[in-house]
């Protein structure tokens, strides 16, 4: 089939790379000139794990082209997938204008049926939108159909090829069977797409969303509640986890869950809500929990440094809102940096792949080394933001060479507690008791 992905960012250039992968013929458009160059010189504008491969073997095959122009990816397409942002407005609600300017667009350009399919995460009634946007001036039929992804940033492109499930709202059956039959390849497993209506699918992601930072949000509150009364949460995680009404996944407890989904989506979800007079009082205090969870290491770090943190230097494993992505929207990290910085604190970070991510942002304001042991020299302490696998087994015998205090603050709950006494360091984490080693 002729497909058209308009927007190559996570979602755009994973959904563009997959659907050249199962045979269809793609061209992808970005507004960004320079990311398209990007591309057509054969390179990856993001990391994203096993993306390479695919994109370079599509284009190789002629089937995963690039442009800047609208109109070409426009004429080309059968379907049309937007894969355009919808950040968080000053308000809290998503902002529209990128899918909404470019549906003005579409309207404008189109002149033979289409399907103009929302991939973005949009509130309810969007489609609604979309549609009358196109509507304003298409001379053609065209059906919106609202497909929420679901993928996850640093396993994209295995969510997008073993989708759990494929959602699609759609009130038009000439536009389901083109979706059905598009996705056909990525349901071989049994697992299903399920259609719905369109106001149904966009609620489903921000549902979605919301539940898992809810349930992140409870077990961090968990574990801050374990702190004070001296209960572990990693037992307490296992032994709830292993009830399947409850499952395993998602109750890690650390500094707070980020990212350029769930503090945006669970946001606009409440916002909503308050639009549509539903007060969502769950989503509220998720959102307040999350906000003081991402510095709940600052009062510790205070507390060991005698409350003055002038002329002290940090060394940061970690800066990605999670492992396997160069992705910093929202990462704790930033929170943590900033409050150190505020109170006078030197920062040195180490991260596998966010690093250019954070230079940009934050210029010679912090500085950075080319490994995890290197940024430990002459440190005063060590705090884990993000639990990349090489952070898992470190030397603990060079951190203890190299700090010249042998304290961590792990805000991921890497290490185990016996492990870490053994080691004789001094040690915080989340929802555990501190290990506290007097030399
Ligand atoms: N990142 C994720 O893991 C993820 C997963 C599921 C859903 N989503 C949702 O998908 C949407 C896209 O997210 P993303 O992370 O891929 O965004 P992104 O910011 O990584 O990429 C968006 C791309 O759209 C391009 N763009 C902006 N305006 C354009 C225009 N007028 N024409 C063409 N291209 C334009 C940008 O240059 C950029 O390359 C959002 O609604 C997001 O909430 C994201
Ligand atoms: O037990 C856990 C699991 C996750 N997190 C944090 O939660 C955030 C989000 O993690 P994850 O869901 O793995 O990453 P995303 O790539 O943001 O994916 C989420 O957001 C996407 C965009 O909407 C959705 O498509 C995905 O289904 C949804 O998982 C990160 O900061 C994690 O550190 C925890 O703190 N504890």
């Amino acid at each position: 089939m002729k497909i058209s992905v308009i927007g190559t960012g996570y979602v755009g250039l994973v959904t563009g790379t997959c659907l050249a992968e199962t045979g269809n013929e793609v061209i992808c458009v970005d507004i960004d000139e320079q990311k398209v160059q990007k591309m057509r010189d054969g390179e990856v504008p993001i990391y994203e794990p096993h993306l390479d491969v695919l994109f370079e073997r599509n284009i190789k095959a002629n089937r995963l082209r690039f442009t800047t122009s609208l109109k070409e990816g426009l004429d080309h397409g059968d379907i049309i997938f937007l894969a355009l942002p919808t950040p968080e407005d000053e308000d809290g609600s998503a902002d529209l204008s990128y899918v909404l300017g470019v549906s003005d667009e579409i309207g404008k350009i189109i002149s033979e049926y289409k399907v103009i399919v929302d991939k973005s995460t949009v509130p309810v009634g969007t489609a609604e939108k979309v549609h009358s946007a196109i509507a304003l001036n298409a001379k053609c039929d065209f059906d919106v159909v609202s497909n929420p992804e679901f993928l996850r940033e640093g396993f994209a492109v295995d969510d997008f090829l073993k989708p759990e499930r494929i959602v699609v709202g759609s009130s038009s059956d000439r536009a389901t069977e083109l979706i059905k039959k598009l996705y056909k390849p990525f349901v071989r497993s049994g697992n299903p797409i399920i259609i719905m209506d369109e106001k149904s699918a966009e609620l489903t992601k921000y549902a979605a969303n919301s539940f898992l930072a809810t349930k992140i949000t409870f077990m961090n509150e968990i574990a801050n509640y374990c702190e004070k009364v001296g209960a572990d949460v990693d037992m307490v995680r296992r032994g709830m986890g292993t009830d399947s009404r409850i499952g395993k996944r998602f109750l890690f407890p650390g500094i707070g869950y980020g990212g350029s989904c769930f503090p945006k989506d669970v946001k606009a979800l409440h916002k909503s809500g308050k639009d549509d007079n539903y007060d969502f009082k769950i989503l509220e205090s998720v959102i307040e929990v999350n906000q003081s969870q991402k510095v709940v290491l600052i009062p510790k770090i205070v507390d060991y440094f005698s409350g003055d943190l002038k002329g002290k230097t940090f060394a940061i494993w970690g800066l990605a809102f999670k492992p396997e992505t160069d992705d910093i929207r929202e990462a704790p990290a930033l929170n943590i940096i900033d409050s150190l910085l505020s109170k006078g604190a030197s920062i040195k970070a180490f991260d596998p792949e966010a690093m250019d991510n954070v230079a940009r942002k934050y210029g010679d304001k912090i500085t950075f080394s080319k490994s995890m042991y290197e940024v430990l020299d002459k440190a005063d302490a060590l705090i884990i933001c993000t639990e990349w696998s090489i952070f898992r087994t470190p030397d603990f015998d060079r951190i203890k060479n190299d700090l010249t205090n042998d304290v961590i603050f792990d805000g991921r709950n890497l290490y185990d507690l016996t492990d870490i006494e053994k080691e004789e360091i001094t040690y915080f984490s989340i929802g555990r008791k501190d290990i506290k080693t007097i030399k």
